[in-house]
């Protein structure tokens, strides 16, 4: 379906606690500049599912309960689209998983995801290794260079640029050099940024047509799509040259669909290639920086990393994708931090039909946030839910973690095609970093969040780095 199809955001939920509109226009400010302390503030005070005005004017149904939550992205997905939040991202990347729908989306999901199957990880894990490796390599000869030996770094501008590497290269091979790489990641930035301006502020938008706003952004979207074009049509007149290499772009390429045993046509691929970048990067980026973050803040959770790699035997050298299991410690530590600061903090959802909840009935049109964020922080769900403590996620815990209490990936069937991409890169870039080097804080101790598509930290996140002197 497209995004001009979808159906109007309908206004009339009568049984619902909700923060009277008066409140949330003369709030939309501070929720526009805070929005997760505002939404806190109002689901405590009214209850885990609250009706209010987005941006004072746009009514909306913001949840953080996990029944509701499964029920709109699993149990009854299918009286659920995505808003035009999600989908008005088409006019710069195009119509791939992330911005599809319906069968068109069906059909695509299909074909993409047995490409992330486990001998593609596997053969994707060294490459992933081999990217953050350079970034360590590169970041110990910076530190040997400083008199003193330590370096205060902005993780989360580090954790960005290996975050793209990793995805660039996971998706196009490593044939790309360093300044395509970079001019891929700046457009990337650029269009991102703009698309929330245009989100946050849709006021702006006459500016933003009158200054050619808008025209610039469509030409870097351009620009976007004939770069990945050119790599499309290296690789398949590479094709003579020996055995294609195992990555993403390889998998796009050779993906055939079940009933015509044709391939994408190039349009699609292209769109299914951006999507790819766009949605493996910042995503990944922000939870590494949050997790270097919270260890620097921890360092009883790096000694115990540092101990089970060495007791797993794998002190000397990077592990094998098939490995990874054999450090549970160190994959606990990356979903407490997803659940602690999940990078897609919020997902948008819209009623395609009238639809009913406990009671609570829910019109055709109505316009729903999945607030992540909250449901991961919810003092119902979670112990002390603001402590950082891996071990919640050790198997056999008591009381279990509830459905959908946990879902930094979504679920249901749009559940992120590359969440184990995702949680090896993590755990990978996790151990090569602490091989090399200890963390310590040297920022605020609690710093900003500067919730945008993802959930950023606000400004840089300062962290003092030195070499570690034994190497684990
Ligand atoms: C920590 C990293 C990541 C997080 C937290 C994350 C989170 C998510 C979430 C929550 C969704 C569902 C969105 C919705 O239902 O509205 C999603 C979808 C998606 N993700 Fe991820 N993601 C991550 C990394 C990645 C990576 C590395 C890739 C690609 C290699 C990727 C590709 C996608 C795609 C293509 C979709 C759309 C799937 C569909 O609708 O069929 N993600 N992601």
């Amino acid at each position: 379906m497209s995004a001009s199809a979808l159906p109007p955001v309908a206004s009339g939920l009568s049984t619902l606690p909700r923060v009277p509109r008066w409140r949330t226009l003369l709030g939309s400010l501070a929720m526009a500049r805070e929005p997760i302390r505002n939404l806190d503030r109002a689901l405590t005070h009214h209850g885990d599912t609250v009706g209010l005005h987005l941006g004072g004017v746009r009514p909306c149904i913001v949840t953080r309960d996990p029944a509701l939550a499964q029920h709109i992205l699993q149990k009854n997905h299918r009286r659920y689209l995505k808003s035009d939040l999600t989908h008005g991202l088409i006019r710069y990347l195009g119509r791939g998983l992330l911005t599809n729908e319906g069968a068109d989306w069906l059909r695509q999901r299909r074909l993409i995801q047995p490409g992330f199957h486990r001998q593609r990880l596997t053969a994707l894990t060294r490459l992933m290794q081999a990217a953050a490796e350079e970034w360590s390599a590169e970041l110990r000869a910076r530190l040997r260079a400083e008199p003193g030996g330590t370096l205060t770094v902005d993780i989360h501008s580090e954790m960005t640029r290996v975050a793209f590497h990793i995805i660039a290269q996971a998706t196009f091979g490593t044939s790309m050099t360093d300044a395509e790489r970079n001019r891929l990641s700046d457009i990337l930035t650029r269009i991102q940024a703009f698309y929330v301006r245009t989100i946050r502020q849709p006021y702006l938008r006459p500016w933003f047509m009158a200054s050619g706003a808008f025209r610039q952004h469509d030409a870097l979207s351009h620009e976007l799509r004939e770069l990945v074009r050119g790599y499309i049509r290296r690789r398949q007149a590479a094709v003579s040259a020996g055995p294609p290499p195992d990555d993403l772009l390889q998998m796009l390429l050779d993906a055939r669909y079940e009933d015509t045993e044709e391939g994408m046509s190039e349009e699609q691929l292209l769109d299914e290639a951006n999507i790819l970048l766009l949605a493996g990067h910042e995503t990944s980026a922000n939870a590494l920086s949050w997790l270097f973050y919270l260890l620097a803040r921890h360092p009883e959770a790096v000694r115990q990393v540092r101990q089970e790699r060495a007791g797993a035997g794998l002190a000397r050298r990077a592990p094998e994708f098939a490995e990874l299991p054999r450090l549970p410690y160190s994959q606990q530590v990356v979903q407490e931090t997803m659940r602690l600061y999940p990078p897609a903090w919020i997902l948008d959802r819209v009623a395609l039909e009238d639809d009913e909840f406990r009671g609570l009935p829910i019109p055709k049109g109505t316009l729903f946030s999945i607030y992540i964020y909250g449901i991961h922080r919810h003092p119902g769900l979670w112990p002390d839910p603001d402590a950082f403590r891996p071990e919640r996620f050790a198997p056999g815990q008591e009381p279990p973690i509830p459905a959908y209490a946990y879902l930094p990936f979504g679920g249901g069937p749009r559940l992120c095609v590359g969440n184990h991409f995702a949680l090896t890169e993590i755990q990978l870039v996790l151990l090569e970093a602490l091989r090399h080097f200890n963390f310590q804080p040297a920022g605020p101790e609690a710093p900003g969040t500067d919730p945008l598509v993802t959930l950023r930290p606000k400004g840089p996140l300062w962290l003092q780095v030195t070499e570690a002197t034994t190497v684990a």
